[in-house]
């Protein structure tokens, strides 16, 4: 068997992995991938399917059994168990945030392990998960080389006014910062873009990643120049389960209630979002269609927030060439998508109903001033590949 780079993708509401072989310097080729969804929901599911897109697993798992990520990680790595005949020779790891120190990614050492781990409690709902692999592989199987890869990397590019919050330098120096995050699936949709459409990703782009968690970035020349994500995967648009942005006060008033630390964070990581608003689900595929009143209030205040957030972005590149949707609701809710661009109407942004049901790659009419694209992300290929240039390079040194 030749040699494979393992990718591990641990989000809000899935555990994705991919597996590609390579010869450790320049190929990498998908031989499989799938995952676990809907995690911690109603109907979680495992799936997995070879590089010929035939189906290798596909099975609903009980609730229990996908309950929370560490569950979830067992699934996966159980049936890893009895199809994997032979020890990767690296483990790319998504990782949420890189903090102030990693701009790239990173091979992974005692004392990355350390700085990471100092970083937990900045991303609640994934640091811990993303480091538990690590840890695991680290303590069993030293000699396998694993390559951290950051959600923050991506957004080092932005201007400082971007990255600031308006406190005293102090707490800038403490590494209190507008880091934003998905940046590896924006680094995805960006060379994806500049490969099919190089004229548009080479002027003033939006991509908005709607999937559990959800932001939007603003990107001039495919380099990230603001998000709607900031110190953590909390801020800006509202999410599955998380509030997006939200007044602090409204904080300061639920501790003056005598609310914990604990119970606001989880009020705010996994109570609110769709969940919060409807009091029904979590899943816009729950809530789209539903005519309960609560599922509809929750659908607009989503797609509402989303278009004011995307139009906050634009005085970063002064204008909008093209619009790009990705991630689970934005490559699958036609819904989502058409009502986000019926209220950019005003901005000239035009969407076709047809193409935009169809899931077409390009959904803008051909009168639209704004191109409006359909991209399906893959930050796993993005692990795989950063991996890959860091072993080459650990070769070379
Ligand atoms: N067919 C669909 N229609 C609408 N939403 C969908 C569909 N399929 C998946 N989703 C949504 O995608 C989300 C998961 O997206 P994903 O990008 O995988 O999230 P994450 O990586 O944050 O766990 C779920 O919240 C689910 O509601
Ligand atoms: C950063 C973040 O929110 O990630 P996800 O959407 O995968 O939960
Ligand atoms: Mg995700």
């Amino acid at each position: 068997m030749q040699d494979t780079i393992l990718v591990m993708n641990a989000g809000s509401s899935s555990l994705k992995f991919h597996l590609y072989e390579t010869d450790g310097i320049n190929t990498l080729e998908f031989a499989l991938g799938g995952q676990v969804s809907g995690i911690g929901g109603k109907q979680p599911s495992f799936k997995v399917k070879d590089k010929h897109q035939k189906i290798l697993v596909e099975q609903f798992l009980r609730p229990e059994q996908a309950q929370n990520l560490q569950l979830s990680q067992r699934v996966v790595g159980d049936w890893f168990g009895t199809v994997i005949t032979k020890e990767p020779l690296a483990v790319g790891h998504r990782i949420v945030h890189g903090g102030p120190d990693y701009d790239r990614s990173v091979m992974v050492d005692n004392e990355v392990i350390k700085k990471l781990d100092a970083l937990v409690s900045l991303a609640p709902l994934h640091q811990h998960n993303n480091l538990e692999p690590v840890h695991v592989i680290f303590e069993n199987w030293p000699h396998i080389r694993q390559v951290a890869c950051f959600d923050t990397a991506f957004h080092r590019s932005k201007p400082e006014v971007a990255d600031r919050f308006a406190l005293p330098q102090f707490y800038y120096k403490e590494g209190i910062r507008r880091y934003g995050f998905h940046g590896l699936s924006y680094e995805y949709i960006a060379g994806k873009m500049r490969q099919d459409y190089p004229d548009v990703m080479a002027g003033k782009v939006v991509v908005a990643h709607l999937g559990s968690g959800a932001s939007a970035c603003a990107m001039l020349n495919g380099r990230s120049q603001e998000s709607t994500m900031g110190f953590t995967a909390l801020d800006g648009l509202p999410m599955s389960t998380r509030c997006g942005q939200m007044d602090a006060g409204v904080v300061l008033w639920m501790l003056e209630q005598g609310m914990t630390h604990d119970e606001i964070q989880h009020l705010l990581y996994k109570e609110s979002g769709l969940k919060g608003l409807s009091g029904i689900s979590a899943d816009v595929r729950e809530l789209q269609g539903n005519p309960d009143p609560r599922a509809r209030l929750a659908m607009d205040y989503f797609t509402y927030h989303i278009a004011k957030g995307i139009t906050g972005l634009l005085t970063a590149t002064q204008g909008l060439d093209a619009l790009v949707f990705t991630a689970g609701i934005g490559e699958n809710s036609p819904r989502v998508r058409y009502e986000v661009c019926k209220h950019l109407a005003w901005l000239g942004v035009s969407i076709d109903p047809d193409l935009n049901d169809n899931n077409q790659a390009c959904i803008s009419t051909p009168e639209s001033n704004i191109g409006i694209y359909v991209i399906p992300t893959n930050e796993e290929r993005v692990i795989a590949r950063q991996t890959l240039a860091l072993i080459r390079d650990s070769h070379r040194a």
